[in-house]
């Protein structure tokens, strides 16, 4: 018997949506009429590369409007974000993912997320169709195929898309060729990837842009940041403010019924089941990020309480005050102990802070608790800051307390002595 419950429940969530059999299958594209509705795939790709699969996890399917989000993270990539702000927006549209509406006076489609911005979005993509599927095949941490038939099928049928295309031609915002741009649009609608992958593309997004599998940093953390922040609020098209409300995952859907959705710093979540919704999106899908969600606690907006303290000691002796650190400190934990310290300093005590089982001073942190320091110093009071393992944590300590190394026995023997 297996140790580990997680396996189960992604198993019993997954069965219990079985019965779901509202939504049809994709007809538009010809090539994706013959999915089963049946097919059913779920997975879950952890920060440290672990990928937890259930049902269709491996079966294969186009990414369609999945890829979206990972080519915006290449234009971003190649052209910059304000480049690539300046010819496409970032708000969301309400409208359905392939409405013609574009932004009046400069011809902007209204995001990365709907086809027209898509459309162009890959047009800024340098080197064309081998980088975009170069850059996806790194976010999936494997070689990806593309389905030559879901192409052409859609080659031959998508008029709507050339549509949009060439009206922004007219508009101005389209500087590339149209053909050329909805072509390569629809080539990386059709690369071919499984629910497993769709949960490590989304985990290399969660994971500040560094694969979790390969470990390889595909895009930058602040790219990673941007298209999260832009699934957030676009992925889910006309259903973006009620996705994010009952789910509250950054997420992109496709039409071939795949589902991709990232918790940042936490997990990816990749989802295929192919009937779909009145706007086109994986109904059991929906409902399973929404059970996912809620079983597992994973809504942003409802992030877990911090449960360790990020002091682990204090001592609040005469001569010394003593506060141990742990964990990673952000503006919370910076915050909570510089009003710690700042409310306990008296002139003449040493303050000994011990980084030793720190993980990272986010910037806010190093320039809280510097600033502290400083003004500790200016008041009388000299600090010591114990980083035996030299990681220059808190730099202007450093530089005012030259000879730290000896400071992490000195204050072991001083408290053995306290
Ligand atoms: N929402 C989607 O997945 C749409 C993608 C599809 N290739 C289209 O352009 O119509």
């Amino acid at each position: 018997m297996a140790l580990n419950p997680i396996p189960d429940l992604l198993d019993a969530l997954r069965e219990s949506l079985v019965g779901v059999t509202d939504g049809q299958v994709a007809q538009y594209i010809p090539e994706l009429a013959h999915a089963e509705p049946g097919w059913f795939g779920l997975a879950l790709a952890t920060l440290d590369g672990h990928v937890y699969a259930s049902g269709d996890a491996d079966r294969p399917f186009t990414l369609q409007s999945v890829s979206k989000p990972f080519v915006y993270a290449l234009a971003l990539t190649d052209r910059g974000l304000d480049e690539v702000v300046s010819r496409v927006g970032l708000e969301p549209s309400g409208e359905a993912f392939n409405a013609t509406r574009l932004e009046p006076g400069t011809g902007r489609p209204p995001n990365p997320m709907v086809n027209a911005g898509a459309i162009l979005t890959t047009s800024l993509v340098d080197d064309g169709f081998p980088r975009i599927l170069a850059g996806l095949e790194a976010f999936a941490g494997r070689v990806l195929g593309v389905d030559e038939r879901a192409y052409e099928s859609e080659v031959e049928t998508g008029d709507r898309n050339r549509a949009i295309a060439y009206l922004m031609r007219t508009a101005g915002s389209l500087r590339a060729d149209a053909e050329q741009s909805v072509r390569r649009y629809f080539r990386q609608c059709a690369i071919q990837v499984t629910a497993r992958d769709l949960a490590v593309m989304s985990a290399t997004l969660a994971n500040g842009g560094v694969n979790p599998v390969t470990g390889v940093q595909v895009v930058t953390r602040d790219t990673a940041s941007h298209v999260l922040t832009v699934m957030a609020t676009c992925g889910m098209y006309d259903f973006a403010g009620e996705w994010l409300l009952r789910v509250g995952l950054p997420a992109k859907s496709g039409v071939s019924g795949g589902i991709t959705g990232a918790l940042p710093a936490q997990l990816g979540i990749g989802l295929f089941s192919p009937p779909l919704d009145e706007r086109g999106t994986s109904v059991r899908g929906i409902a399973a990020c929404e059970e996912l969600s809620a079983r597992f606690g994973l809504h942003l907006m409802r992030p877990p309480a911090r449960t360790a303290s990020a002091v682990y000691l204090t001592e609040n002796g005469d001569r010394l005050l003593v506060r141990g650190l742990q964990g990673d400190f952000g503006f919370a934990a910076a915050e909570a102990l510089t009003r710690d310290v700042a409310g306990h300093a008296t002139q003449g005590r040493l303050l000994v802070l011990d980084l030793d089982r720190v993980g990272r001073l986010h910037p806010v942190a190093v320039h809280l608790l510097g600033t502290l320091i400083e003004r500790l110093a200016a008041y009388g009071m000299t600090t010591v800051v114990a980083d035996v393992n030299r990681r220059g944590l808190l730099p202007q300590a450093h530089r005012e307390f030259p000879g730290l190394d000896a400071a992490r026995h000195w204050c072991d023997a001083s408290l053995l002595r306290a």
